[in-house]
């Protein structure tokens, strides 16, 4: 067997594996039903569906599956209040400025041009309010709602969550749940985070569910039809000068959209991605911290040693973990006033917050992201994003 064989021929068998192993246990019962979608939800997830013509056959499994023994119908006709799920509606629309930037991210209205975007304003971040405030997914299929998300999936399937709010953190993990759960975990919001959502750590003894960075259009493709993917993620921009490790991804349409859902007080610390980033916001409010990539050394990363201990530290994890020396150890939402920041990263706050920008986007917000940037999320209130790396 060569070489490349060996490296893809496991997601094939382990996806293969899976749909026989599902067909065969499955005797029409409600439980093996539910195990069933599982292992094929399994399949896709951990091995991609790998194979030709796989996902296809996986889906349509899931689904005959569904409405045969699990009493799943599809009514097209049906319409979705947009009841916002978690407790958004309660909470005050006001602002928590950071301390961590000076400056906000640049607006442009209208937007740009698909060749004024190639040409000159995929150099430097960017936010276009309100670009994609008519797309489906925030009006006639309003991802705000847990019931439209849990009819477009159907019953007994499975998605990845991170567990914890912030992937510095030492316990946490990530597992396999149920989406109607998740779903049911959004909606209650019992999490009791304190209202000023203070530092990370506080945070993430809490528990805090997050899905983060999942392909949730290949799961659920109904969903994909909800949104407008933009042009500009077809420009071809050029390498920015600064930061040579630009590189797009590696799939056959060199771009990867990924769906961000969780409840306020989910963090992604500041980290650079090697991708052009055009990031929209969906459901809530969510606060981005931005910093230019030649600001780097001051951004006290994470080295290798620490990725290591941190990497084993965490067995039970089935994805690999996120940490990288691409992460910082600061806390740009720091919001407690004498904490040690200043003192532990003097660096930090005397060179990168000068340069430092900052936005909170609204449902319809557009944001605009070149390679090697950092980036910092914080989510406000219950909040569904999605990324589109290029
Ligand atoms: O939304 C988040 O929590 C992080 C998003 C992010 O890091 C990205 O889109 O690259
Ligand atoms: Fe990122």
């Amino acid at each position: 067997m060569s070489h490349g064989a060996s490296v893809c021929c496991w997601p094939r068998l382990y996806t293969d594996a899976s749909i026989i192993r599902s067909l065969a246990s499955l005797d029409g019962s409600f439980s093996s039903s539910r195990a069933a979608i599982a292992r094929l939800d399994r399949a896709i997830i951990v091995a991609g569906a790998a194979g030709e013509g796989r996902l296809d056959l996986i889906l349509t499994l899931i689904r005959r599956i569904q409405t045969e023994f699990l009493s799943y119908t599809r009514d097209s006709f049906r319409t979705f209040s947009s009841r916002q799920m978690g407790d958004m509606l309660r909470l005050p629309p006001s602002n928590i400025p950071l301390k961590s930037s000076l400056h906000r991210i640049p607006a442009l209205d209208p937007p740009p041009s698909f060749m004024a975007f190639q040409t000159t304003f995929n150099r430097s971040p960017l936010v276009l309010y309100k670009y994609a405030s008519s797309w489906p997914a925030i009006n006639e299929h309003p991802w705000s709602s847990a019931s439209y998300l849990r009819f477009i999936a159907g019953p007994a399937r499975m998605v990845p969550v991170e567990v914890g709010a912030d992937y510095r953190a030492d316990d946490w993990t990530q597992q396999l749940m149920n989406w109607d759960d998740f779903l049911s975990t959004l909606e209650l919001n019992d999490y009791d985070l304190p209202t000023n959502l203070a530092t990370p750590t506080a945070i993430g003894s809490k528990k805090v569910l997050y899905l983060a960075q999942h392909n949730l259009f290949t799961q659920f493709p109904d969903l994909r039809r909800d949104i407008v993917i933009p042009d500009y993620v077809y420009s071809c921009p050029q390498p920015p000068s600064d930061y040579p490790q630009y590189k797009p991804p590696g799939n056959d349409e060199q771009l990867v959209i990924n769906g961000w859902l969780g409840p306020r007080g989910t963090i992604s610390p500041a980290h650079t991605d090697p991708y052009f980033n055009i990031y929209v916001q969906i459901v809530g409010r969510k606060t981005i911290w931005l910093a230019p990539p030649y600001v780097s050394e001051y951004m006290y990363a994470f080295d290798k040693n620490d990725v290591q201990a941190h990497d084993s530290s965490n067995p039970a994890s089935n994805k690999a973990n996120p940490l990288t020396s691409n992460t910082s150890r600061v806390d740009v939402f720091t919001t407690v006033k004498d904490d040690d920041s200043p003192r532990r990263f003097p660096a930090f706050w005397t060179n990168v917050v000068p340069h430092a920008i900052s936005t909170t986007l609204e449902p319809g917000d557009l944001l605009f992201i070149p390679p090697g940037w950092w980036h910092a999320m914080r989510a406000d209130e219950t909040s569904f994003s999605v990324s589109m790396w290029f």
